[in-house]
């Protein structure tokens, strides 16, 4: 191979060539013995082609995500990729030092205790002894598992071990990482966390990314690869690969037909409303009768969240009220609710900011606002000040949100961070009728007309 770092090959992180995985499928336990026996002069096995002929290449610091639906292959691919299956045939070749966090169970040895299991994967993945020792404290923090730490890892629950393996691959340098997203969910918080970790690394790294859902994707990926049947059925931008898939699915969901039913039964009613009087979404009152009311459970303040800042200022409640500003524990979506922040000056703030945004499970932030355009007062070092926005609450699909926030002093352009707070309060919304995009507008109206 050329040394030259800039050759084609070079850029490459993954290459597959012809990659075909073939089961054998054994009926009953003993035809597997039986087939010892006849040593291949008969078969008692049935032929099951998880992967046929997949040729890929994926170039370094690209992001790529993986979609298709249950048994097409992406778990099979994936561990051919990470060396921990072997293709039937074709070539496999990796540029770089690779850490995956594929199937529970897989890369930690259960009778180990999770120091021992960060040792010996870090050793796996190519790190010395006094490279692990140096960052063992980094990837204990980053799981936050405590004590269990020196326990072993199977007496861990499932969101232990996740929070374990996650936090060794965040500290091994890969190169390329390759996450499957069904295991990155656990507690809001960790996902958070994860999905910072995720955003930074995908400036440099090669990322792989398997997910049932489009809009993780679309939103994460450059590139998507769907596989059917074992086969690449596209492979292309992400965007594309998103948008055909889904048309792919959409006809064969069923319940999705059953609910356009039952919503288009409140839309085949006139609106009475006049749309300029009220701003409100016309369909509430009906949806919030039926399942599709967007309830949204609103958690703590987490004052131990991750943060950051100069000081000068410490956020001390974020809470979500009502007009009379009393503290919910769940807003509706589509209702108006207000947003207060409270504060204690560390030193004197002649123009404070405090700001926040809403941001979904992959770290998107969806919406913000903070109080620059109003004009703030000077606050006094030991003084608390708040800061409330009131404003109606956009329907939130179901999933988790979290938000943060910030007091800064200073102007938008230039201004001193004092406090950021990551993650600091979590939502949950626990049924909603979006079931696409990333939120959902109350809407003022919608009417159906027809011509007679
Ligand atoms: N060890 C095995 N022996 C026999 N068949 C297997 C084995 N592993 C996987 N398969 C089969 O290969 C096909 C692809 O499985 P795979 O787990 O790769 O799919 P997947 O796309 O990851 O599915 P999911 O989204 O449900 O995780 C499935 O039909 C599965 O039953």
């Amino acid at each position: 191979m050329s040394s030259d770092g800039n050759t084609p090959e070079n850029k490459i992180a993954i290459k597959l060539e012809g990659v075909s995985k073939h089961f054998q499928i054994y009926d009953k336990p003993h035809h597997r013995l039986m087939q010892g026996l006849f040593r291949g002069k008969k078969q008692f096995y049935k032929e099951f082609k998880a992967l046929e002929d997949i040729t890929l290449e994926i170039k370094k610091s690209e992001t790529v995500g993986i979609i298709g639906r249950n048994g097409a292959g992406k778990s099979t691919l994936l561990q051919i990729i990470c060396g921990t299956m072997t293709p039937t045939f074709g070539t496999v070749n990796i540029n770089g030092r690779i850490a995956a966090l594929l199937e529970l169970g897989s890369g930690f040895n259960p009778e180990f205790t999770g120091r021992e299991n960060v040792f010996m994967n870090g050793a796996i993945l190519g790190l010395s002894k006094t490279e692990i020792e140096d960052r063992f404290d980094q990837i204990a923090a980053f799981a936050e598992i405590g004590d269990f730490i020196d326990q072993p890892v199977k007496s861990y629950s499932s969101g232990m071990y996740v929070r374990l393996a996650f936090a060794v691959i965040a500290h091994v340098d890969a190169d390329i990482l390759i996450i499957d997203e069904a295991l990155s969910v656990g507690d809001a918080f960790f996902t958070q966390k994860c999905m910072r970790f995720l955003r930074t690394f995908m400036k440099h790294g090669t990322l792989l990314f398997v997910s049932h859902d489009n809009s993780a994707v679309t939103n994460l990926c450059e590139r998507a690869v769907w596989l059917e049947k074992g086969k690449v059925k596209i492979a292309a931008d992400a965007k594309t690969v998103c948008e055909k898939y889904f048309e792919g699915v959409y006809a064969g969901q069923q319940n999705i037909q059953t609910n356009q039913n039952q919503i288009s039964t409140f839309s085949d009613r006139k609106s009475k409303k006049d749309p300029s009087q009220e701003l409100v979404d016309g369909r509430l009152a009906f949806l919030n009768t039926t399942q599709y009311r967007n309830d949204i459970q609103l958690l703590e303040f987490d004052p131990n969240a991750d943060s950051f800042g100069a000081g000068g200022a410490e956020i001390i409640d974020i809470a979500l009220c009502n007009e009379q500003r009393e503290k919910l524990s769940w807003v509706v979506g589509g209702e108006i609710a207000s947003l207060l922040v409270t504060a204690v000056a560390k030193e004197d703030l002649d123009s404070p900011i405090v700001g926040f945004f809403i941001k979904d499970r992959l770290g998107q932030n969806l919406f913000g606002d903070n109080t620059c355009l109003i004009g703030t007062d000077p606050v006094s070092s030991g003084n608390q000040f708040s800061a409330v926005f009131t404003f109606r609450f956009p329907l939130l699909p179901v999933g988790e949100y979290s938000v943060t926030v910030s007091v800064a002093n200073g102007t938008q352009s230039d201004h001193i961070q004092h406090v950021w707070f990551h993650d600091a309060v979590i939502f949950k919304s626990e049924a909603s009728s979006i079931v696409h995009g990333l939120l959902g507008l109350p809407m003022i109206d919608i009417q159906f007309l027809t011509q007679e």
